[in-house]
């Protein structure tokens, strides 16, 4: 399902005295199988974009393009349920939002809402739960009575049993430690491989930004500075120091090294074997100078 978002703008509050602009002139592109990061500083107007995707909020002008329905301001929506179903979102701490006596009908609650049989929404649950690598055992277990990263695998099972086609993550790692994030973030790269399924994630992470992401869009008050491959917003990363920003760590390296050498590699690179390769071929031919 492809979405689309042209020329958005979005209002809180309006008509209140603390109406605010939170973004403007916001376009994006979203093909059906893309894996999009989107980056910026906070207050930038990332998760008021994320919102949209799933027409949790409507646009104050603008329009927003998820799969077949069109959403403006003007329009009247009907069955906007539709769409939540087709997008999930995975907000920041999802763990927070478990409630149920059982992992099992914490998952099922989401299907279930949305006029799935008992039956059913059971055989989505054992699915789900082995795709967020636990075992079926903890199904029958308090949510409450996890640790902090299998609460949080359990609360993203609860999205993919609504079979989703499109899945929006707003810095689905916030709090975790180094090996967590890593393996969170594994396993969503792993379904948008193998389901197909497109995957929008909003991070403060330029490493996560640059390893999983087939487009990066960086948002600057409340708009898109820009949109590129990783390897197009990487290879110039003094724009990206100017306005404040990190850049991962094996660019900076790089960096640092064409300083000390006074020489320019051959491309940017994103991971350490392209970065290794490079300083290998970079020193041979200093050899041969
Ligand atoms: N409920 C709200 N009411 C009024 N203004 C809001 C509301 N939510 C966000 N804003 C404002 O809209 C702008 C964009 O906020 P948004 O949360 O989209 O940014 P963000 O890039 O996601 O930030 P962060 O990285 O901190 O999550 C900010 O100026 C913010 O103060």
């Amino acid at each position: 399902m492809d979405i689309s978002l042209k020329n958005v703008e979005y209002r809180y509050q309006v008509d209140t005295p603390f109406e605010r602009l939170a973004i403007k002139d916001v376009s994006i592109e979203i093909p059906e199988g893309t894996f999009l990061a989107i980056i910026g500083h906070t207050g930038s107007g990332k998760s008021t974009v994320l919102q949209h995707l799933n027409a949790l909020l409507k646009p104050t002008g603008g329009e927003v393009v998820i799969g077949d329905r069109v959403i403006t301001a003007d329009k009247k929506q009907k069955n906007l349920k539709e769409v939540r179903q087709k997008v999930g979102i995975v907000f920041q701490f999802p763990e927070h939002q478990l409630f149920e006596e059982t992992v099992e009908k914490d998952i099922c609650f989401g299907p279930m809402n949305f006029g799935v049989s008992e039956q059913v929404a059971k055989k989505r649950a054992r699915e789900a739960i082995s795709l967020v690598g636990l075992g079926e055992e903890i199904l029958s277990k308090s949510p409450f009575d996890l640790s902090g990263g299998q609460m949080r695998r359990v609360a993203i099972a609860g999205v993919l049993a609504m079979n989703p086609d499109v899945i929006v993550l707003d810095e689905p790692t916030a709090g975790l430690d180094p090996r967590g994030r890593k393996e969170i973030m594994d396993m969503f790269y792993s379904l948008h491989k193998h389901k197909n399924l497109s995957t929008i994630l909003v991070t403060h992470s330029m490493e996560d930004a640059s390893r999983y992401a087939d487009k990066i869009v960086i948002m600057q008050k409340g708009q898109v500075y820009k949109t590129g491959t990783p390897i197009e917003i990487f290879s110039n990363p003094e724009e990206l120091i100017e306005m404040g920003l990190d850049v991962p760590e094996v660019v900076k390296f790089q960096q640092r090294l064409e300083k000390a050498f006074q020489r320019k590699f051959s491309k940017t690179c994103l991971t350490i074997e392209e970065m290794t390769e490079e300083v290998s071929s970079f020193l041979k031919r200093g050899d041969s100078r």
